[in-house]
């Protein structure tokens, strides 16, 4: 039986890989980062209101001048091709049937023209720059063609933070398997054969690039090698690229929120990347704060890293995020049951939060507000 997050991370532990699993499951060096988001959330407790009736309760949000069905959506993340094939579509469908946004990476392995789901007006594009510019222009261009409606420039990757697990296992490309890798994939057969059927995903969107060397930018891809010269006039260049709303995604210092707004963008998404980048960093709900004081509620402010329920989003929203991103939650019902498993823990976590809501009384998102919180 599944009935929380930790449960469906067990179960994806049982069917993918090791390789896979350590992927999806790890974090930066010492994992810090990791254990401190949980700790920050953690120490976050509900003062609860009695005696409202909550007949009628109201989880919608309003974000873009769209409506989302819940207050979370799926955080980008690449790779997902190799938890499940077409994970991307896959995690796309289920998006859309919740009513929440799906955000396709840069690093997806669906091209972007695939994803979109036309059902849904909330898909969204993740960017990353490589070195290559010219690339990242490409894929702003086509996924405005393809009917993306807001775009997430990633600023947390200048380097690649130091994954032990990956390195171990040697997970980069081309793919070298150690023998006792090949051990562990002869245990996990359904895995394998369906890898067997679909072939080694690979960062299709990199291919359509005429005349560059596809290879080598898939490896430069997988070893997030980004274009470190990335700087606010970057984002000045991006704005003019790009006419709808534009995130940055990794922002964590209240003087950067504030340099953002100066720069045109529209929103922020507050992320240690999950605990996969710096290692020190101050956990999302502890910098979500200032972030926040620092935008004077002229963005709407989003996110993500360790949120594992919805009590934990119940708990940035009434801190007064907009929203929160979910990540390896939504892998992990995507390696146990595809896109069923990744609508079960939207299900799931849409059904943790309703309950929290009611429980504190919350009949509506603007009614989780900072006084029903208080410090552990
Ligand atoms: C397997 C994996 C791949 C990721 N790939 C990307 C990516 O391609 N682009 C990006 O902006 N963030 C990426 N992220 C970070 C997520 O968008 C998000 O910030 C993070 O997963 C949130 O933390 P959580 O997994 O604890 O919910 C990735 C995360 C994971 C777990
Ligand atoms: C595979 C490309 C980048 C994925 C990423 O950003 C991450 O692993 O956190």
């Amino acid at each position: 039986m599944k009935l929380n997050v930790e449960d469906y991370r067990r179960a994806a532990r049982a069917v993918l890989p090791r390789f896979v699993f350590d992927y999806v499951d790890g974090a930066a060096e010492r994992g810090d980062c990791l254990q401190r988001n949980r700790d920050g959330l953690d120490r976050l407790t509900i003062l609860p209101r009695v005696l409202r009736d909550t007949t009628r309760l109201d989880t919608r949000i309003e974000v873009f001048g769209e409506t989302w069905r819940r207050p979370f959506a799926i955080a980008p993340m690449g790779f997902n091709g190799l938890t499940r094939p077409q994970g991307d579509v896959l995690l796309a469908r289920a998006a859309a049937a919740a009513g929440v946004p799906f955000v396709l990476s840069t690093a997806s392995n669906a091209r972007i023209e695939a994803v979109v789901q036309p059902s849904s007006a909330l898909n969204w594009f993740q960017l990353y720059v490589m070195r290559e510019r010219s690339i990242a222009e490409q894929m702003v261009r086509r996924a405005r063609r393809a009917g993306y409606r807001a775009l997430v420039l990633t600023v947390d990757v200048p380097v690649s933070g130091y994954r032990e697990r990956d390195v171990r296992n040697g997970f980069k490309m081309p793919f070298r398997p150690s023998p006792a890798t090949l051990v562990n994939l002869a245990m996990r057969p359904r895995w394998l054969l369906r890898f067997i059927a679909h072939g080694m995903p690979s960062f299709v969107n990199l291919a359509e690039e005429e005349g560059s060397d596809t290879l080598k930018l898939q490896a430069a891809l997988l070893s997030r090698e980004m274009d470190r010269s990335l700087s606010w006039e970057s984002v000045d260049w991006l704005r003019r690229l790009w006419d709808g709303p534009l995130l940055l995604k990794g922002v964590l210092h209240p003087d950067d929120a504030r340099q953002a707004r100066a720069h045109g963008v529209d929103g922020l998404i507050v992320s240690n990347h999950g605990g996969r980048q710096l290692d020190g960093a101050i956990a999302t709900i502890g910098a979500l704060e200032a972030v926040l004081d620092a935008v004077e509620g002229r963005l709407p402010v989003f996110v993500d890293s360790g949120f594992r329920s919805g009590l934990d989003v119940a708990k940035a929203l009434a801190l007064g995020a907009r929203g929160v991103f979910l990540g390896r939650p939504l892998l992990y019902g995507l390696a146990v049951d595809g896109e069923a498993g990744a609508a079960a823990v939207l299900e799931l976590i849409a059904g943790e939060l309703e309950r929290t809501m009611i429980l504190a009384g919350a009949r509506h998102i603007a009614e989780l507000e900072r006084g029903l919180l208080r410090a552990a």
